[in-house]
Parts: C-alpha cells; sequence; structure tokens
C-alpha cells in the first residue's frame, strides 16, 4: 500500500506537466483528414465503409447507393444467406433452442441436419467444463471487478491449458474455436459469481451445469443461486444469443480478430483482443452504457412522458452537458444500418411483450421514445439530418434485466454470443486470405535534430 502511494505521489507530481507536454507536441488539426483524403475511422467521405476483405459468413446491408448517392433502407442481416429473421422464426416455431444451430451455420456454412445438429450440441455441452484448477487459479485468485477484463485474461490463459496452443492448422483452430465457444459460458458465471464475492461481499455459487442443457439453459441454471429458470426464459436468452452472434468482417471486434489472425498470431491472442474491442462504449459495451443513460433521464426528467422534457435531456446529452460527459445517446445510430437494425426490431418486439404489466414498463416506453426524439434531436445539435435508428444496444439490456441478468453481464453475454462471429472470421481470414493486415498512415510530423541530452 506505502509502495503504491509513494508511486502515485511520485506521478501526481509529473502528471500535469507530462500532460501539457503532450498536449503541445501532439495536436493534428482535423483539416488534415480531407487535405491528405485519409479515410478517418475507415470510412470513405459519403460514410460507406472502407471495403477491407470479403466475406461469405455475413452480410450487413443498411443502404443502397442510389447514382452515387447513399440512400436509407431498412437493415437486413444475413448469416451465410440466411436471414436472421427467419433463422430465429425458425427455431420459435418449433420450439427449440437455436443458439447451437447458429455457431455450426456460422462455422461450417451450412444448416446441420437433426443428426449433426444432435452431434454438434454434445460436444458444446462436453467442452463446457473448464480445465482441471482454471476456476481457482485463474478466477478465483485473481478476480476482476469488470467481467469482460477477467474473460479477456482467461481466454488467453487457455494457451496455457491447451497442449497445442501454436497449431494454425484448420483442425486445431476448429477444435480450439468449439472449445472457445463451449467455455465461455462457464467462465463467464464463474467470472462474475467471484467478482459478486470479491467486489460486492455477497454469496458466490458454483453450480454444475447438466449436459442435456442448452448454452442459453446452462448460463442460467449456474448463474441463479437457486437454478431455476423456466422454459420461455431460457428461450429468450437463447434468441439474444443468436441475434448478437455475428455481424460481418468490418464491425470493430471482427476487425480486430481478424487483424490479429492476420499476422499469424495464436487462437488466444486473436481472440482476447476481439473481447476488449466488443468492451468499448461505442461497440458492445454500449448496451451496458444504455441501462446507464437510462437511470440518468430518470433521474433528470421529472415527467418520463413528456416529450419535450425528454427531448431537452437528450440534447443535452449531445452537449456533454448530463449523461456520462461522452456527447453520445448510447443505442442510438450505427455504421451500417440506416432505417432500422433487424435486431432491435426483435429485440423491441421481445421487450414490449416481456414487460407488459411489469415494473418495467415505463423504462420500456422511456427508451421507445429515446428512439423517436434522438434523430430529430441530432439533426437539431448537428445540423445534420442524416437518418439514425436504433441498434441492437438500445433493448438488450431492459431484456436481460427483466430476466433478473445483473448488469455486470450484459457486455459479457454479447462476447459469449460473439464468440461464434470471432472464430468464424478467424477461420476465414487464415484459410482465405494470407497477407498481413497492413494499412498506411500520413505522416505530418516535421524534421526536427537530435539535442544531446545536456543542451535542451
Ligand atoms: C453492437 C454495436 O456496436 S451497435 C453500436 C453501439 N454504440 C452505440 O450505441 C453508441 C452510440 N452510437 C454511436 O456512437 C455511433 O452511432 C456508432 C459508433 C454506432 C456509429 O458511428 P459512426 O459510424 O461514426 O456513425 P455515423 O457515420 O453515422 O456518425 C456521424 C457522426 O455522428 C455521431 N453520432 C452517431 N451516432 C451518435 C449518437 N448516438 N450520439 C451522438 N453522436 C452520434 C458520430 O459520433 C459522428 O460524429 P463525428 O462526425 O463527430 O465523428
Ligand atoms: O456492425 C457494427 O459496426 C456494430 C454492430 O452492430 C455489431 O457488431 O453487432
Amino acid at each position: 500500500m506505502e509502495k503504491k502511494q509513494k508511486e502515485n505521489a511520485l506521478w501526481n507530481q509529473s502528471m500535469e506537466q507530462l500532460c501539457k507536454e503532450y498536449r503541445m507536441n501532439n495536436h493534428i488539426d482535423p483539416e488534415n483528414f480531407e487535405r491528405f483524403k485519409v479515410k478517418r475511422g475507415l470510412r470513405n467521405a459519403d460514410g460507406t465503409g472502407v471495403v477491407a476483405g470479403i466475406t461469405q459468413i455475413c452480410n450487413v446491408h443498411g443502404y443502397v447507393l442510389d447514382e452515387g448517392e447513399k440512400a436509407p433502407i431498412d437493415g437486413e442481416l444475413t448469416y451465410r444467406g440466411i436471414s436472421v429473421t427467419d433463422l430465429i422464426g425458425g427455431c420459435v416455431r418449433e420450439n427449440r433452442f437455436g443458439f447451437e444451430e447458429t455457431v455450426y451455420l456460422l462455422l461450417f456454412g451450412c444448416l446441420p441436419t437433426a443428426q449433426e445438429l444432435h452431434s454438434f450440441t454434445q460436444i458444446i455441452a462436453q467442452y463446457r467444463e473448464l480445465p482441471d484448477d482454471f476456476v481457482e487459479d485463474m478466477i478465483i485468485k485473481a478476480p476482476s471487478p469488470n467481467v469482460m477484463n477477467k474473460l479477456a485474461r482467461s481466454v488467453l490463459a487457455l494457451y496455457s491449458y491447451d497442449d497445442n496452443p501454436e497449431d494454425n492448422s484448420l483442425e486445431n483452430v476448429l477444435r480450439q474455436s468449439v472449445q472457445l465457444i463451449a467455455r465461455l459460458p462457464s467462465i463467464m458465471v464463474a467470472a462474475y459469481q467471484v467478482k459478486r464475492r470479491s467486489y460486492d461481499h455477497k454469496s458466490m455459487y458454483f453450480h454444475i451445469p447438466k449436459q442435456e442443457q442448452s448454452v442459453a439453459e446452462s448460463i442460467l441454471f449456474t448463474l441463479r443461486s437457486d437454478k431455476h429458470y423456466t422454459d420461455e426464459e431460457a428461450k429468450l436468452l437463447d434468441l439474444c444469443l443468436m441475434l448478437h452472434a455475428e455481424h460481418g468482417g468490418g464491425n470493430n471486434s471482427t476487425f480486430t480478430t481478424r487483424v490479429l489472425t492476420s499476422s499469424g498470431t495464436d487462437t488466444y491472442s486473436a481472440i482476447a483482443g476481439g473481447i476488449g474491442a466488443l468492451k468499448g462504449p461505442r461497440h458492445g459495451g454500449a448496451n451496458l452504457k444504455v441501462m446507464e443513460m437510462l437511470e440518468h433521464i430518470k433521474a433528470g426528467v421529472q415527467n418520463w412522458e413528456d416529450e419535450e422534457e425528454v427531448r431537452d435531456f437528450l440534447r443535452r446529452i449531445l452537449l456533454r452537458e448530463e449523461g456520462d460527459g461522452s456527447g453520445l445517446i448510447y443505442g442510438i445510430g450505427h455504421a451500417v444500418y440506416t432505417k432500422s437494425d433487424p435486431r432491435a426490431i426483435i429485440l423491441k418486439r421481445n421487450a414490449k411483450k416481456l414487460v407488459e404489466g411489469s415494473p418495467f414498463e415505463a423504462e420500456f416506453h422511456l427508451l421507445e421514445r429515446v428512439e423517436k426524439l434522438a434523430p430529430g434531436v441530432f439533426a437539431q445539435v448537428r445540423g445534420n439530418d442524416k437518418p439514425l435508428c436504433a441498434n441492437v444496444d438500445l433493448y438488450s439490456g431492459l431484456v436481460y434485466k427483466t430476466l433478473g441478468i445483473p448488469q455486470d453481464l450484459f457486455t459479457p453475454l454479447f462476447a459469449v454470443s460473439r464468440m461464434a462471429g470471432w472464430c468464424a472470421h478467424r477461420l476465414e481470414e487464415m484459410t482465405t486470405t494470407s497477407r498481413i493486415m497492413r494499412p498506411a498512415y500520413k505522416s505530418i510530423a516535421s524534421a526536427q535534430g537530435y539535442v544531446p541530452l545536456g543542451d535542451r
């Protein structure tokens, strides 16, 4: 403790000067981006993404180009050419779990037969068990207040429990992928239980899931102290897992995974990078931020039904006067979708059914109001009438909350599901592209001579 205090004191003394130095030497005038035609955020001038690869895994379709201009359309999402809405609809109609089938489709490229699905589901259930002493050595002994941080560290740690970690053959990476997809839910729940004990001073539970349980069922069974869940709850969680499983090669976490993969690194390093990227509040971390923002709105707006009052609060969020100071209305906007994100539509429909007559109904309507008012407020504040729609993160937190899932697990659940997409893209990057990703940066540094230490 004393050592830490000494270190901090030393740093606090120098911090102001070092920050001043940094600011003086590190300003880049935004005009440079236009001047040198640099694609800021890897985006073309019209907002479309720079095309960085070719994929067969997924298509995210959010606009069409009409005479060279971006024209908004309703969003469409397909996994391996199959509409996600149809994929989910098929499982719902047959009243069965669909996440395992989604994983099969994403990894192997086709829908499994009944027999193939049965054996694949068994493999996932078997791989669910963590290596001997993993929970004790990697989670209990080194807890984290943040479950996403623990997920990334645990994935890196799994390298040491793998007899063949560096072998990037298709056979080996497929084995590692299926193991990671199966194990991440177990790691997530264990990391949460240990966080509860170590940081929230509450009891922790380690229940052993049953072999016949689906991924969604195993999560609810191990998470809850009484192990109890209803079939309806598990099917809703399963739907959420299907919806979040994949979103093309360009989303920030998948692109990160593909960039790391292109260097030839091992599976654990590449996937841990993806988890780190997903945690960010502009990406998967937004589902947690939406719920924080909802609390700010609830506290700052007297009448939640008064559109004028909500509109004014949103305006103040954009002006960084309210909320977390980032200027972002979380759960709103998307890099590809314009008119609608098909996942938000499905989640909203389910959230609406779920909250009817429950204590969460007013929160649902408040989120609906944010969805309705945000584009107009954005147009007013930014002088930009680009279409902004609700994204997947706007309603997912409320669905989880209604299911009694703690906020600590909102973004980790996204990671559990997206592991399927990351692995599919890592495999595709490895097997179809053999070139290291290496874009360029335009340097605007002016030349300066070296000055010996004594002359500065
Ligand atoms: C799973 C997911 O990752 S879904 C997205 C989750 N993220 C969020 O909900 C956070 C809020 N939304 C956003 O920050 C953005 O809409 C993003 C990150 C999703 C997409 O960003 P971009 O691709 O840059 O969107 P777009 O090109 O439409 O943005 C144009 C400008 O509007 C801003 N903007 C877009 N949406 C929002 C928003 N919800 N609140 C405030 N500003 C916004 C962007 O920051 C950008 O500003 P800039 O010109 O100063 O750089
Ligand atoms: O596509 C994106 O940029 C973000 C997104 O919605 C996702 O990864 O699910």
